[in-house]
């Protein structure tokens, strides 16, 4: 087994960051074939939630991914919390019909409408937007501002927020929430953090979980949570990976029984440098696997 340290650099600063860096992980199997796994735990992680990622790290390294059950799948573009005429430009890459808007988190409103007025119509009526708010609402600021939000999304003649990725932080929120709004509710940290969707769905607390493959531990163990969620949509995000740590989250939405909705695994248009030759972008709206040449 090898080890080779990286750091990638962000084009456009992401959760409080313009920095990625981890480990790679290589292992060459009898056929002479090379596996990589990247360990790559978001900064803020503790023990327990970087050791779910070392096992998913070990899993890609060693090739223990499941069979591929689908060739690719529909990916939305990534909206960082920039200006409208940036917003376009992200939304409207590598053909994309769906876009992932990311707003609060010490965006404010007006420019939060703004960014995702922009979006709608430069999408279009094709066009499906999301919001993830990063927990970053209570209560009653989400309540108010997701029906301004999904009115946003209607100039364009968008039908309206597709859902809303974790408006408010707690569990018990959530479902409160989803009572008190029409858009759906997308769970993310919710599941992510704890790593499982038991909690989600013992509170009825989601419309539509999110999956991130590291971070849950690895593809199989992601396989686990999406059959503990019953009809449940499924959607599969990337953790802000390097190109080597995105294939984790392609091999996961290509492995599920059910296809998954638009994943969010477009995040490698933020990446100004990667561990790989060619990064993994979606070609027309798309993702399948990809070459993988490592160059760290
Ligand atoms: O879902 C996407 O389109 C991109 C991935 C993404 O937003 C993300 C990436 C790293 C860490 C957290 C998140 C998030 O979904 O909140
Ligand atoms: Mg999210």
């Amino acid at each position: 087994m090898e080890f080779r340290p990286f750091a990638v650099e962000l084009s456009t600063r992401f959760r409080s960051t313009s920095r990625r860096s981890g480990v790679l992980i290589r292992t060459r199997d009898e056929a002479g074939r090379d596996h990589w796994g990247e360990y790559s735990p978001f900064p803020d992680y503790d023990a327990e939630r970087s050791s779910r990622w070392w096992r998913a790290s070990l899993e890609a390294a060693r090739g223990e991914w499941p069979a591929l059950l689908r060739d690719s799948v529909a990916v939305n573009a990534i909206v960082p919390l920039v200006d409208p005429e940036a917003a376009r430009d992200y939304a409207t890459r590598n053909g994309c019909t769906t876009a992932k808007i990311k707003v609060g988190g010490g965006s404010d409103l007006a420019a939060d409408i703004a960014r995702v007025e922009a979006v709608a119509d430069a999408l279009g009526p094709v066009g499906a937007l999301r919001v993830d708010v990063n927990g970053g609402w209570d209560l009653d600021e989400a309540a108010r501002c997701l029906p301004l939000l999904d009115r946003a999304a209607r100039t364009g003649g968008a039908a309206g927020l597709q859902y809303a990725e974790q408006p408010v932080a707690s569990v018990a929120d959530m479902a409160a929430l989803r009572r008190r709004v029409d858009v759906p509710i997308a769970a993310d940290e919710s599941i992510r953090i704890p790593g499982s969707a038991d909690a989600v769905i013992a509170a009825d607390a989601a419309d539509v979980i999110i999956l991130k493959a590291q971070p849950l531990g690895g593809v199989r163990r992601a396989l686990e949570i999406a059959d503990s969620v019953g009809e449940l949509p499924l959607v599969v995000s990337s953790a802000m990976e390097s190109s080597v740590g995105l294939a984790a989250g392609v091999a996961l939405a290509l492995a599920l029984p059910r296809e998954p909705l638009a994943c969010g695994l477009g995040t490698g248009a933020l990446l100004a440098t990667d561990t790989v030759a060619k990064t993994w972008l979606p070609v027309d709206g798309r993702m399948g696997v990809q070459d993988l040449e490592v160059i760290v």
